[in-house]
């Protein structure tokens, strides 16, 4: 047995974290003294016995014997063990991959182990159930429930992080029929958001590409709490890069990151409150003691960059320490030159002209004084981390020259800016001109890379617009995104089920009138089989005892419900999909928990390993799911034995 595992992550997530009526059906399990039923309840009065017995003599899943005897062996009750001779099996699966996409990436099983591993009722627990079941419920099935674990249970599953295909079970559930039953809700619950966030998070990375850094900002705009948490942990799983998150990042080591809001640029109003101005160099040689009039002096530089430099007056300027000589003030605008006057001396010669140009504007006064003074702030802060968000007034005309003007004083003192973000307006287009404007700085004042200055963007930001943004041509290195993302706008659930596919070793099948409704019976095992060129051709469903697919060796997978539907495989690699995670007594070799980032690490390998036809947006080729010829037969078989005919009159 594997050693002690933590409980899961949310502690909402007890034995009570369950629909009503799994507790009713316990009841009634145990009533009728089903709840450990061990009986070899083997029954096939519409069977046709000849057929069946030889399906089953290769499928193994009934032994052939009790259909040879033809046999009804009456119950007998383990009550103490659940292993003796059969067992219940739930298979939790889900019928259509999400996002009208190909594929789904399975999360959420590490949550379903703490669980499992945690599975106590505590006495308050008992109360509760008891006051909540009608008063004629005997007590003894309370006595029941307090000794219960999961010590009876075997887990199975894919690996988290795997991608993973409708109609193949994710987990295998086997175990006494009352505590499994009990288990539904929770581990359905845990599977389903967590494989529906990661997916989306997966198809948002699909359409970024790889280059591109993701940040996860959702939390605000979470479904509560667990919804925000789950987010952060399933999409950095997914693919994403960091989240803003910060119990999460505490939670599961997941890198944090982030910039700042219109808020802290719109606090701000004048330089005055900047009171510290000294800033100490990258290296700490030096301080430049009024960082701001160094910020201040490169505005004005970045400006006359702009300007026609034949024209008007030459001006001189002094702030303090640094000089600058001015060959255009005509773009000179007045809330700039108001704010700069007690700083400047103008020198005699170019005083008039200078005074003249306050009142014709231009460019330069376009940058908003307070936004400036919001990104000194900021830097002063964190000089080596400095982000500035650019669209709180105008991005072009303020946003990134202010920001600009911010970077390259930091630059004097050693530093590097991080970068801009843009939270709205069109992002293709804005992306594109702070890049023009970054390059021409680089190449006009030698500052090295700066061209090459980040650009974040944000603002309900999906699929689609990434999409988009990606056929206009942009400019972004990295995206924020946050609503779509974790809300999962564009479908809310993944029709994640549980069934019963087994109980005491008899195949059970649910049947529909939707055919992709109708559910695989047996304790099956899964492949997946990988063609020459190395991605992952077809999964395939056996039965448990039927021989394994072998490399180099043809196989018919057949398609489950659709007769004309098959293919011979000749595999280059078989992967068995299936792996016990929770070996319940039977104390058998368990698949260890990885940490987050190796999960992480497996999905991202695996996502590059399909055919880029299952993955693209736009109608994606199905992969193919099949079950063995003799697993087709069985399945056809018991569906025709268990469906009544009709009678037409
Ligand atoms: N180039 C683009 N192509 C396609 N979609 C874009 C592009 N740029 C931005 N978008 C998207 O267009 C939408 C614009 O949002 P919205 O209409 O709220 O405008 P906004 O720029 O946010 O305005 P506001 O100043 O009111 O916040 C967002 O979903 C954004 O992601
Ligand atoms: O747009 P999302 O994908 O949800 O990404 C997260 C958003 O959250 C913040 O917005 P904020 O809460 O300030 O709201 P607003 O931008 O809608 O005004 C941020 O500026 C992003 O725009
Ligand atoms: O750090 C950010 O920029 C951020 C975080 C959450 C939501 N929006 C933006
Ligand atoms: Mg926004």
């Amino acid at each position: 047995m594997a050693a002690a595992i933590d409980g899961p992550t949310n502690p909402m997530v007890t034995p009570l974290l369950t629909d009503l009526y799994q507790f009713t059906m316990a009841y009634a399990y145990w009533k009728s003294a089903k709840h450990n039923d061990r009986a070899v309840y083997l029954f096939a009065p519409l069977f046709n016995r000849f057929t069946l017995s030889s399906i089953f003599d290769s499928l193994n899943c009934i032994s052939s014997l009790h259909f040879h005897l033809g046999l009804l062996i009456n119950t007998t009750t383990y009550p103490e063990r659940s292993d003796r001779i059969g067992a219940t099996r739930f298979d939790l699966y889900f019928r259509k991959n999400p996002f009208g996409g190909e594929y789904t990436v399975f999360a959420g099983l590490e949550e379903c182990i703490k669980l499992i591993a945690n599975f106590r009722f505590t006495e308050d627990e008992i109360s509760f159930i008891q006051a909540s079941l009608p008063s004629s419920c005997e007590v003894g099935f309370y006595d029941y429930l307090r000794q219960i674990d999961c010590s009876d249970v075997e887990i199975h599953a894919i690996s988290e992080g795997s991608v993973v295909f409708p109609k193949i079970p994710l987990m295998r559930i086997e175990g006494p029929v009352a505590v499994v039953q009990l288990l539904e809700t929770p581990l359905v619950n845990l599977i389903n958001y967590a494989s529906l966030v990661a997916t989306n998070a997966a198809r948002h990375r699909f359409v970024a590409g790889k280059s591109k850094l993701l940040l996860e900002f959702g939390l605000r705009r979470a479904q509560g709490p667990d919804g925000g948490i789950g987010a952060s942990k399933y999409c950095y799983m997914g693919g994403f890069d960091a989240t803003s998150n910060v119990a999460a990042g505490k939670l599961f080591g997941i890198p944090l990151r982030g910039t700042h809001s219109h808020a802290f640029v719109s606090s701000f109003m004048s330089s005055d409150e900047i009171t510290e101005k000294s800033l100490k160099n990258s290296d700490g040689s030096n301080v430049c003691e009024d960082f701001v009039s160094l910020v201040q002096a490169w505005l004005i530089k970045l400006e006359l960059r702009n300007l026609d430099m034949e024209e008007t007056a030459y001006v001189a300027l002094s702030f303090g320490e640094v000089h600058f000589w001015f060959y255009d003030v005509v773009a000179m605008k007045k809330l700039i030159l108001y704010r700069l006057v007690d700083m400047v001396e103008v020198e005699k010669e170019g005083y008039d002209a200078f005074m003249r140009s306050q009142l014709l504007g231009g460019i330069f006064g376009e940058t908003n004084q307070s936004e400036l003074v919001a990104f000194i702030s900021y830097a002063l802060a964190f000089p080596k981390n400095f982000l500035a968000l650019v669209d709180t007034y105008d991005v072009m005309r303020s946003g990134i020259p202010n920001f600009c003007a911010v970077s390259l004083a930091l630059y004097d003192l050693g530093y590097k800016a991080l970068g801009v973000r843009l939270d709205s307006g069109d992002l293709a287009y804005l992306s594109c001109e702070s890049r023009k404007f970054f390059q021409a700085i680089e190449k006009e004042f030698k500052v090295t890379d700066f061209g090459k200055t980040g650009i974040t963007a944000s603002n309900d930001l999906n699929e689609e617009t990434l999409d988009a943004l990606n056929k206009q041509g942009h400019e972004i290195d990295a995206f924020g995104i946050g609503t779509h993302l974790v809300t999962c706008y564009a479908q809310p659930a993944l029709g994640v089920v549980f069934k019963l596919v087994e109980i005491n070793n008899q195949p059970r099948i649910k049947l529909s009138e939707d055919v992709s409704k109708v559910s695989i019976p047996c304790k099956k095992r899964c492949y997946r089989l990988y063609g020459k060129e190395g991605y992952p051709l077809v999964d395939i469903m056996t039965g448990e005892n039927e021989p394994p697919p072998k490399v180099g060796v043809r196989i018919l997978c057949r398609h489950p419900f659709n007769e004309s539907k098959r293919a011979y495989v000749v595999p280059q690699r078989v992967e068995e999909l299936l792996k016990c995670f929770w070996p319940g007594r039977s104390g058998i070799y368990t698949e260890e928990l990885l940490p987050l980032k190796a999960i992480r690490e497996r999905c991202i390998n695996q996502l590059g390993q399909m055919r880029s036809d299952h993955m693209r947006r736009l109608n994606p080729t199905p992969y193919k799911v099949s079950v063995s010829a003799k697993l087709y037969d069985f399945i056809h078989f018991l569906w025709l034995n268990e469906a009544p005919v009709g009678e037409l009159q």
